[in-house]
């Protein structure tokens, strides 16, 4: 991921907003470096956890959030989406939430939807070129 290509967008459902939280605490000085755009209440989420880090708040998800952080990857001001989802629960707005995927998707940008995902995304963009995955079992 190039530095200068865009912030990193944080996106939760409710079940995953604490592990994305945590994920964030863990990887600060890395989404310092690139800044932060969120839904509005994974936004606030974060904000507890990382107090230093300035989140800049989209509306919440299931408002239009998802589609206007979707306009802003069709705008390449995303740089990769860290999108903690709720398999397991259905969403009223999952229209939405596949329509924030699609442009991921589209416009071929890094896009986590789980915390193993999103931790070797910051392991590459921290430069360690480590790829074991830890835990794996052959
Ligand atoms: O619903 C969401 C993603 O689909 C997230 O929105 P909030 O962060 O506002 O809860």
């Amino acid at each position: 991921m190039r530095p200068d290509a865009g912030r990193i967008a944080l996106v939760a459902h409710d079940a995953k907003k604490s592990a994305l939280a945590a994920w964030a605490a863990r990887n600060a000085a890395l989404l310092m470096r690139h800044g932060v755009v969120a839904t509005a209440t994974t936004g606030s989420v974060v904000r507890e956890f990382c107090p230093k880090l300035d989140v800049t708040c989209v509306a919440s998800g299931p408002l239009g959030g998802d589609q206007q952080i979707g306009a802003m990857i069709t705008e390449k001001k995303i740089a990769a989406l860290i999108f903690f989802a709720d398999a397991m629960t259905p969403m009223p707005h999952d229209v939405d939430v596949k329509a924030l995927l699609r442009m991921a998707i589209v416009h071929d940008i890094p896009c986590a939807t789980n915390r193993a995902t999103a931790d070797i995304l910051a392991r590459a963009w921290a430069g360690e070129a480590e790829t074991k995955l830890e835990g794996a079992t052959p």
